[in-house]
């Protein structure tokens, strides 16, 4: 439950602007869904967000307080940030891995027993997978082991970059619709990245469209598709 500013964002790489005087809100326990062109900068505002890249100028805040002032660390501990390739530990079973977070927080053994099992109950995973490892699991069960461990410290932001990319439709779909319900039980601020222009419209509350390190469209699905603001978002209309 956080909101979240990025003021006059300006990141390079190699001396090209990827992020180009980028600036937004994003309220409280808003899903926002992030969509645009290869290269547009996406990943590179997650990463900002969650203090993985600095920026050359500008701030981000999260509740007000600038991440920059902030341990990187325990900033990190708490976004959930779930990715395409998901990054679970090979070498560590399902249990280890949704606990990750958890252990490094010190917590209780019985405390993160009980929260992993109300973890997996949550992504509907089945609790006899969590003596598994993660190349046992599907693609879309290994989705589901990444957002549960997302969700593990109960964060007031969580991250999603092309989450849902690997898996199959009908999968993609069921992830879908389980995210939106785990949100509307547990809300949390949700900034979600796809190239997938339906999934970006049933997901996010309000939508950023980006272009070239910049926003074209910033608004409610219902507000793109009445009156998109650029030819570009006109062409990723086009694709419904
Ligand atoms: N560490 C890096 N060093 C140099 N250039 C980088 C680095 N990370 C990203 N870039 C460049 O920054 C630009 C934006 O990258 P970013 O990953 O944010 O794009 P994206 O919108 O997420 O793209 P995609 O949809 O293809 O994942 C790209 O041109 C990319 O090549």
């Amino acid at each position: 439950m956080s909101e979240i500013i990025l003021e006059h964002i300006q990141k390079q790489y190699d001396g090209k602007p990827v992020l180009n005087d980028l600036s937004l809100t994003i309220r409280s326990c808003e899903r926002v869904s992030v969509i645009g062109g290869s290269g547009s900068g996406k990943t590179t505002m997650l990463k900002l967000i969650n203090g993985l890249i600095v920026p050359d100028r500008g701030r981000v805040y999260i509740d007000q307080e600038d991440i920059q002032t902030k341990d990187m660390n325990k900033l990190r501990q708490s976004i959930g940030y779930v990715i395409q390739s998901i990054g679970l530990f090979p070498h560590m079973n399902i249990y280890d891995n949704i606990s990750y977070v958890l252990r490094l927080r010190g917590y209780e053994s019985d405390i993160i027993r009980q929260r992993v099992h109300e973890l997996v109950k949550i992504v509907h995973l089945d609790a006899a997978m969590l003596k598994r490892f993660p190349d046992e699991l599907s693609g879309g069960q290994k989705q589901r082991v990444g957002i549960a461990r997302a969700l593990a410290s109960d964060p007031g932001v969580v991250l999603m970059d092309e989450a849902f990319g690997a898996v199959d439709e009908i999968t993609r779909h069921s992830l879908q619709e389980e995210l939106l319900r785990i949100h509307s039980e547990a809300p949390f601020t949700m900034l979600f990245v796809t190239h997938d222009i339906r999934e970006a419209l049933y997901l996010g509350e309000r939508v950023i469209v980006m272009r070239d390190g910049g926003i074209d469209q910033f608004d409610t699905p219902q507000q793109i598709k009445a009156a998109p603001a650029t030819p570009f978002v006109r062409q990723l209309l086009s694709y419904l």
